[in-house]
């Protein structure tokens, strides 16, 4: 059994059906009392959270799903009417976050998407009926964090005012990434520091506003 299915396990046996705020926390114990695992995690999701209020966002693009632990942490504070679109490249991943999501009762809120995001962001406008994204969070892998967002700017998906949230700015470490958001004059980025998930590590958030 893969470290994913005995975190779903956990979850299963030990939260509620139906109850998101009870799959997060038992994803965050499992986390920092039995296996580390690669969410992004209670203390940085604390952060996730207050943006995700601030922005309210009626359409987000999230590029890593993982297990679905921050597309739940962010859908659970969104009306119904928000549409929120999750790419996941590893399909067992992608089958754990289905399988966790479904157990959130947020199946119905939740667009999961599995292809690689080079062939995903492209097709966003005609396959997937997306205007503009008022919301991104990229947590995928580190060092494309910069041809993704590239590829939002140049497909159109970006607008004045959207709101683009990165995990994992120390640890693993995005530097190319940071210098881009904080030098290409495309954007007000500011970074927010705070703990690697399940860890005293330090880590943090860069948000990055798009100038339009
Ligand atoms: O690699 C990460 N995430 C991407 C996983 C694969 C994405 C696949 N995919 C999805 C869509 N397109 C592609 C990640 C890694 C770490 C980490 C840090 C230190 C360490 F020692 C070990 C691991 C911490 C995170 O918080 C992370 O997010
Ligand atoms: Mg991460």
């Amino acid at each position: 059994m893969s470290k994913e299915q005995r975190v779903l396990r956990y979850v299963q046996q030990n939260a509620s059906r139906g109850d998101p705020d009870s799959v997060l926390a038992a994803v965050d114990k499992f986390g920092w009392e039995t296996e580390w695992a690669m969410n992004v995690g209670d203390v940085k999701g604390l952060i996730l959270d207050r943006f995700v209020k601030e922005t309210a966002p009626q359409t987000m693009l999230e590029l890593g799903t993982y297990m679905g632990y921050s597309a739940i942490r962010v859908v659970r504070l969104l009306p119904e009417t928000a549409k929120f679109l999750t790419v996941e490249f590893n399909p067992e991943n992608a089958a754990i976050a289905n399988e966790m999501i479904a157990f959130a009762g947020l199946q119905n809120r939740i667009i999961q998407i599995t292809s690689d995001s080079a062939d995903v962001i492209p097709q966003l406008k005609k396959k997937y009926d997306v205007d503009t994204f008022d919301m991104v969070f990229i947590d995928h892998w580190k060092d494309v964090y910069v041809r993704d967002i590239k590829l939002l700017e140049t497909n159109n998906l970006l607008r004045k005012g959207t709101v683009v949230v990165a995990d994992n700015i120390i640890n693993p470490g995005a530097p190319e990434y940071a210098d881009y958001v904080r030098t290409c004059g495309k954007y007000d980025s500011t970074f927010h520091e705070s703990n690697f998930e399940y860890s005293d590590d330090i880590d943090g958030l860069e948000k990055s506003v798009y100038r339009g």
